[in-house]
C-alpha cells in the first residue's frame, strides 16, 4: 500500500493560497490519525468509560479528542447512543448552525447523503427540538445503518428515507435547510483510510465532480427560497468543492453566505474563483482533524413552493395507552407501521403524510412497540428513545453484565435483588441498553439479534 499522496494532487494544491506541501506530506506520513467523538447531550452519562483528557474540538461543543482509539463495541455507552465516533472536522457544521442561528426556530431539515449518520446526529442536537429532520440515504444496506444510529441517538422526531436525491424535485420549496455531504473522492481521508489511496485518480475527480452537480441539481428544488444550503466533500480537490460552490451560484440560483470563524482554530478560508464564494478547508497538518470542505448558501432564485394540504386536527389516539411507556404522550400522535405504533411530534402528521406518499420511508418517528393480547410488547427503538418514560423500572448492570446483555447472553436472577417483575429497562452507568423481560425464574433478554455483538471481551 502506497502512502505517497498523488503528485497531480499535490502539485494542484501547491497552488493554493496558505497552502504547505511539505507539511501536508509529512503529516500524511506520520502513523495513526486523530480519534473524536461527539458526545450526546441528551443521554446520561458524560461517558466515564472512555478516558477523555477533556480536551474539546475547538468549532462544536459536544466534541472531544481521545488520547487513544479504544475498542468502541466492547463499551456500552457507545451502542446506548451516549456518543458517536465522529471526525473532529466534520463536527464544524455545529459551528455553521450557530452562527447562522439555525437553531433558533423549527425547521423542515433535509440531510440527503446521510449514512451512517454522523452529521444527521450533530442536526439532532443541533437543531431546534421542534424541527423535523428528513434524513435520506441512497444505498440500501446504508440506508440500515443510518437508521439504527439514529435509533440509539433518540430522537424521536426524524424520518429516515431510502431515494434517489431526484426524489426530492417532488417536494419542491419544502425544506429550509438542506445538507448534501456528497459522495466525493475521499481524498482527506488518506491519512484515515490509507486504501483510498489507491483508488484516486484525476478521472476520479471529474467523476465525482460531475455526480455532485447532478445530485445538487436534482436534489435542491426542495429548497425554499431564502433557504440555506450546505455542502460538503471529505476531499481536497477544487472540482469538487470551489469549483462547484461557483456552479452553484451560476446555475442553481444560490448567493454565498458567509461564516464567521476564528482564526486560531487553523481553518483554511478560501474563495472561489468566479464568485468569491467564502470556503472552508481543513487540513490535517493544519489543525486535529481530517480533510474536509463546507461552503454555504443560501437560495435566491424564486422557487415555486408545495402546495401543503390544510393540516388536520391532530391528536393522540386515545385508544393505545401510552402513560406508562412515554413521557408527555400528549405531545406526539401515533401511527401504524404495520402491525407496529410509531409516535412523531404533534404538528408533523401532514409532513408524514406528504413524505409517505412521496418518498420510500424506512424509519419514521419513534416505534413504540406492537399490542399482544391488550397490552404493548415495547420496540427496542423505544428503549433508546428520548420520549421513554423515565418511570419504567431499570436494572442496573455493570460492565461485564451488560456485554453479555449486549451479547444477548443470559443474565442470572441475581441481577434483580429487588424481584421486579415484566418490561425493566437494562441499563449501563444510567443509560439504556434494551429491555428485559422479568419472569419468576428466568429473564428474558429481548436486545435485537441482529444488533449483538460478537465480540469477547478482549
Ligand atoms: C460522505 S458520505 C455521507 C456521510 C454522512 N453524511 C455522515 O456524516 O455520516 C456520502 C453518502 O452519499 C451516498 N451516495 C453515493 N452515491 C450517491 C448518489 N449518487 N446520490 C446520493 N447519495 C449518494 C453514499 O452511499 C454515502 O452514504
Amino acid at each position: 500500500m502506497s502512502n505517497i499522496i498523488p503528485p497531480p494532487l499535490v502539485r494542484r494544491l501547491g497552488n493554493l493560497a496558505g497552502f504547505d506541501t511539505d507539511a501536508f506530506e509529512a503529516v500524511h506520513k506520520q502513523e495513526g490519525g486523530v480519534t473524536s467523538i461527539r458526545v450526546n447531550p441528551d443521554k446520561p452519562p458524560f461517558p466515564p468509560s472512555l478516558s477523555i483528557d477533556r480536551d474539546p474540538v475547538p468549532w462544536c461543543n459536544t466534541g472531544y479528542y481521545l488520547p487513544e482509539r479504544p475498542v468502541f463495541t466492547l463499551d456500552p455507552l457507545f451502542h446506548a447512543g451516549c456518543y458517536y465516533v465522529q471526525e473532529a472536522s466534520s463536527m464544524f457544521i455545529a459551528h455553521v448552525i450557530r452562527e447562522l442561528a439555525l437553531e433558533r426556530q423549527p425547521l423542515v431539515a433535509l440531510d440527503l447523503c446521510a449514512a451512517p449518520g454522523g452529521k444527521s446526529t450533530l442536526l439532532n442536537t443541533y437543531l431546534h427540538p421542534d424541527s423535523l429532520l428528513i434524513t435520506n440515504e441512497l444505498i440500501k444496506s446504508r440506508v440500515i445503518v443510518l437508521a439504527d444510529n439514529l435509533v440509539r441517538w433518540g430522537h424521536s422526531n426524524t424520518v429516515v428515507t431510502n431515494n434517489d436525491p431526484s426524489a426530492f424535485s417532488r417536494l419542491p420549496g419544502y425544506v429550509d435547510l438542506m445538507l448534501v455531504d456528497a459522495p466525493c473522492s475521499g481524498s482527506g481521508m488518506f491519512r484515515k483510510d490509507p486504501a483510498v489511496l489507491n483508488e484516486w485518480s484525476e478521472s476520479m475527480v471529474q467523476l465525482c465532480s460531475e455526480r455532485q452537480r447532478r445530485i445538487l441539481a436534482d436534489s435542491l428544488p426542495a429548497l425554499k427560497e431564502g433557504g440555506i444550503l450546505l455542502y460538503s466533500t471529505c476531499s481536497y480537490s477544487v472540482e469538487e468543492n470551489e469549483e462547484i460552490a461557483d456552479w452553484l451560484c451560476e446555475t442553481q440560483g444560490m448567493e454565498p453566505v458567509a461564516i464567521p470563524v476564528n482564526d486560531a482554530w487553523g481553518i483554511e478560508q478560501t474563495q472561489s474563483e468566479r464568485h468569491a464564494c467564502p470556503c472552508f478547508r481543513f487540513y490535517p497538518h493544519r489543525l486535529r482533524g481530517e480533510g474536509f470542505f463546507l461552503a454555504a448558501f443560501r437560495k435566491v432564485v424564486g422557487q415555486p413552493s408545495f402546495d401543503r394540504p390544510k393540516p388536520k386536527t391532530e391528536r393522540s389516539n386515545p385508544s393505545i395507552a401510552l402513560e406508562n411507556w412515554v413521557i408527555h404522550p400528549e405531545k406526539f400522535f401515533l401511527f401504524p407501521v404495520g402491525d407496529d405504533i410509531h409516535i412523531l411530534p404533534n404538528g408533523r402528521e401532514s409532513d408524514l403524510r406528504i413524505l409517505q406518499q412521496m418518498l420510500y420511508l424506512r424509519n419514521a418517528g419513534t416505534r413504540v412497540g406492537r399490542m399482544a393480547k391488550g397490552a404493548l410488547v415495547p420496540a427496542h427503538d423505544l428503549a433508546l428513545s428520548l420520549a421513554r418514560h423515565p418511570g419504567i423500572p431499570t436494572v442496573p448492570l455493570d460492565r461485564a453484565q451488560a456485554l453479555e446483555y449486549l451479547r444477548k447472553g443470559n443474565l442470572p436472577l441475581s441481577v434483580n435483588p429487588e424481584g421486579l417483575t415484566g418490561w425493566v429497562i437494562a441499563s449501563y452507568e444510567g443509560a439504556s441498553l434494551g429491555w428485559m423481560k422479568m419472569l419468576p425464574n428466568r429473564i428474558n433478554n429481548y436486545y435485537p439479534k441482529e444488533w449483538r455483538i460478537l465480540m469477547d471481551n478482549g
